[in-house]
């Protein structure tokens, strides 16, 4: 049977296919400036044209594709990504490359959701009070509305993924400034805008120009009446705020990851955690200082007076065979989902010895070697997820009913094609948004090169 004629798009993926498996630098290079979308293309079986050249052992092309931000993940049908096939074939030059290029860069590690500085938080502002108030009242000033610590929203579903998105109601002061002077609305300033306007502006030439300031308003005040303040009519306040903490732009979740945190912190800390008195707010709602002037914590610096953050470990366990991992399900995980082990740091406990009490409270699994690789700050209310690679050095499963339902050992090829491929009734990982679902990516990419 005469094969069918392939289509222009099919034409030039074969042809940038074939160079990097020929190890033609200059074809591939000439392609990808021409056409940049075939960086990650796929030909027979899955193969990327980073597989091709790994498995060739064409060094330049591998190094090439990776400074063009070639994705490493994928695995082709035989469930191997680029790094096993350089490892298999005894290209340990770039094996060692694919394992070792910078994380950030090459998009092994992205940035973690709710982890962006989207603003400058300007802290030695905070006790400007002069400052502060002068910034409230400008017109350009930015005010974000928590009803009981959830943001008000509009969706919008314009974004290129087409996912759903949802972007926070911005006010200014006229719309909110009733508001912003009762005595119960806690004012929390978030900092100013980092990004700079066109030279052309006019202040800017003068020299007057400030960057727009932020501030978020929390309020027990009935959500229906603060709807009305709206200009659009699409606002609303998501229903199950945790899992609509997971809908903003990377830009929109650093900012509601500092803004929630402090508002669940004044929710939960009114009255003073040292005589049980009430308290006032200080240093743009950073600070609440005791009322009754006796009280031990206005001697000295007292860490009650300051918001709270608890840290927790979070951690991908590695079989000793390197190429199995241990992942839980608490009982309230949707059917076949299986994340990372978690607990929380306890008081004089390092962080490498949490890792190892928590994953054999758990799970029953001793482990030895510990690395920290990243961290994450989880508003839900105010942890910092401390993300850790960790090598068992025992393999047998007790699992502590309390805390965990189930926990497995996962092989790296039934990682990889949950990740990849998605889908896998039988293994569900995290969302991306989260440290667990990036360690577990980590892992895959890295290959456990501890
Ligand atoms: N972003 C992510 O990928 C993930 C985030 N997490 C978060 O990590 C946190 C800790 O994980 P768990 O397995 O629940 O911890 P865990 O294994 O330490 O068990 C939780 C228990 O620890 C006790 N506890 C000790 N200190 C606590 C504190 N400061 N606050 C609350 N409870 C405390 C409580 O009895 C609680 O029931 C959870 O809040 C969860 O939201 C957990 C997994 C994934
Ligand atoms: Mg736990
Ligand atoms: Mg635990
Ligand atoms: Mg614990
Ligand atoms: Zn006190």
């Amino acid at each position: 049977m005469a094969s069918l004629p392939l289509s222009a798009k099919e034409e030039i993926v074969e042809r940038f296919l074939d160079a990097a498996a020929r190890g033609d630098l200059p074809q591939l290079r000439m392609l990808l400036t021409h056409t940049p979308s075939l960086i990650n293309q796929t030909g027979y079986s899955g193969w990327t044209a980073l597989m091709l050249a790994a498995r060739n052992g064409h060094y330049n092309v591998v190094e090439a594709l990776l400074s063009h931000g070639c994705d490493k993940l994928p695995v082709n049908s035989s469930s191997q990504t680029a790094y096993d096939i350089a490892k298999f074939w005894g290209h340990s030059h770039i094996s060692n490359l694919l394992a070792q290029t910078d994380d950030r860069c090459s998009g092994v590690l992205p940035e973690l959701y709710f982890s962006r500085e989207t603003l400058d938080r300007q802290s030695d502002k905070r006790t400007d009070k002069t400052w502060l108030e002068a910034q409230q009242s400008d017109p350009n000033t930015v005010y974000l509305l928590f009803s009981n610590v959830n943001p008000m929203v509009s969706r919008c579903e314009e974004d290129k993924s087409s996912e759903v998105l949802d972007k926070l109601c911005r006010f200014r002061y006229d719309e909110v400034k009733d508001l912003i002077q009762k005595p119960k609305t806690k004012l929390i300033f978030l900092g100013v805008e980092k990004k700079k306007p066109p030279s052309s502006c006019s202040q800017v030439q003068e020299g007057s120009w400030e960057p727009p300031a932020w501030f978020a308003v929390g309020t027990d005040e009935d959500a229906t009446e603060l709807l009305k303040r709206c200009r659009e009519d699409n606002c609303f306040f998501p229903e199950s705020p945790n899992r609509n903490l997971l809908k903003f732009s990377e830009e929109e979740a650093g900012i509601v990851a500092h803004a929630r945190s402090v508002l669940v912190w004044h929710d939960r800390y009114s009255f003073c955690p040292t005589c049980g008195s009430g308290t006032s707010l200080e240093e743009g709602g950073h600070k609440r200082r005791c009322l009754n002037s006796e009280c031990r914590s206005l001697k000295g610096v007292h860490n009650t007076c300051y918001p709270r953050v608890d840290p927790v470990v979070i951690m991908l366990v590695v079989h000793p065979d390197r190429n199995q991992c241990l992942l839980g399900r608490k009982k309230s995980f949707p059917v076949g989902m299986f994340s990372c082990l978690a607990g929380f740091i306890e008081p004089g406990e390092a962080i490498e010895d949490a890792v190892r009490r928590e994953v054999e409270e758990e799970s029953g699994v001793k482990v030895g070697l510990v690395r920290y690789i990243c961290s994450q700050p989880w508003p839900m209310p105010s942890n910092l997820m401390i993300g850790c690679l960790a090598i068992a050095t025992s393999t047998n499963i007790k699992v502590d009913q309390n805390e965990i339902e189930e926990a497995q050992w996962f092989t790296r090829q039934q990682i990889a094609e949950s990740l990849h491929r998605g889908a896998n009734p039988a293994l569900m990982l995290p969302p991306s948004q989260t440290i667990a679902h990036q360690l577990i990516r980590y892992w895959i990419c890295k290959n456990a090169n501890l």
